[in-house]
């Protein structure tokens, strides 16, 4: 990885491979670093649509904000370049893949698995809270998963990739907390919210709050209209702790650093390596 902390870059220094996946703003595509041999995802955005969004400025502060992130569960950004055309982001390939694509295989995961992954999430958040960066846009869609079957917070930036999203284009709405939705400023809450979410998903292979209508599950959040189904089964201590994670005031919410002590995630994370 060190060869990759290099400062100038160009396309030639890669080999280009298979497309991984497309946004609104350009291509990822599978490539190696011809002197390290080192595989990377090579993001190519293109100016004129970067213009067109007035999102430089988005990007340039987010690549800021991840080159200075350094932690198992956030995938890396080494670097980047640009042409007269393009701007290529040099960043690291999850090889096992996508969160999403894995859960609807599934359709929701063990105890284990799940309290592993909502473990790893929140030890992420810490670090990310720690150094004042939030709203890691923690749904499924934005989930890698590492070559140990890690999860890689991958942080979509404008989160517009269309890789092959859920078939609910709308799905963004059920992540967001009651503050969000009810557009009041918000903290790093509202991380703890999203986890619930998640955690709630994992277990259940659905967001607690989906419903047909957008307007029905920004009811449901605003209510906080939270259900357990009878199937699957799922442990009270995993309902107890989401219960504790989805509460409308977020000063109430579960803090991070106690969730890594409840006893579901005690009993059912696998430590982390
Ligand atoms: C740290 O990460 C990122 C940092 C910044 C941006 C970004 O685009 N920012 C932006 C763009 C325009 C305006 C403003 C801001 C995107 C990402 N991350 C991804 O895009 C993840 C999927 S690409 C990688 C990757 C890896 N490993 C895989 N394995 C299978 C598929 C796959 C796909």
């Amino acid at each position: 990885v060190s060869a990759l902390e290099k400062r100038r870059w160009i396309l030639n220094d890669f080999d280009i491979g298979k497309a991984l996946g497309r946004g609104k703003f350009g291509h990822v595509y599978l490539a190696r670093e011809k002197k390290s041999n080192h595989i990377v995802a090579l993001k190519v955005l293109f100016k004129s649509q970067l213009q067109q969004s007035q999102v430089e400025h988005q990007l340039r502060r987010e690549v800021e904000i991840q080159s200075h992130l350094r932690h198992p569960n956030i995938l890396r950004l080494y670097g980047y370049f640009y042409d007269q055309k393009r701007v290529y982001l040099i960043l690291e390939y999850a090889p096992k893949g996508e969160l999403y694509k894995e859960l609807q295989k599934c359709k929701y995961f063990s105890e284990r698995r799940a309290a592993t992954y909502v473990a790893s999430l929140a030890r992420a958040l810490i670090y990310c809270h720690g150094k004042h960066v939030i709203h890691r846009d923690i749904k499924p869609e934005n989930l890698l998963i590492g070559a140990q079957g890690e999860l890689k917070i991958a942080d979509f930036g404008w989160s517009v990739h269309t890789f092959n999203r859920r078939r609910t284009m709308c799905g963004t709405l059920d992540y967001l907390p009651p503050e969000m939705v009810e557009s009041v400023e918000h903290d790093a809450s509202v991380d703890i919210w999203s986890l619930g979410i998640l955690c709630y998903e994992f277990l259940y292979g659905v967001p607690p709050f989906e419903a047909k209508e957008h307007s029905d599950t920004y009811r449901r959040i605003i209510q906080v209209d939270l259900k357990f189904p009878p199937k699957p089964i799922v442990s009270s201590a995993a309902k107890d702790l989401i219960s504790q994670m989805l509460v409308k005031d977020s000063s109430q919410r579960l803090p991070l650093h106690k969730l890594l002590e409840h006893a579901w995630i005690v009993q059912n994370a696998e430590p982390s390596g």
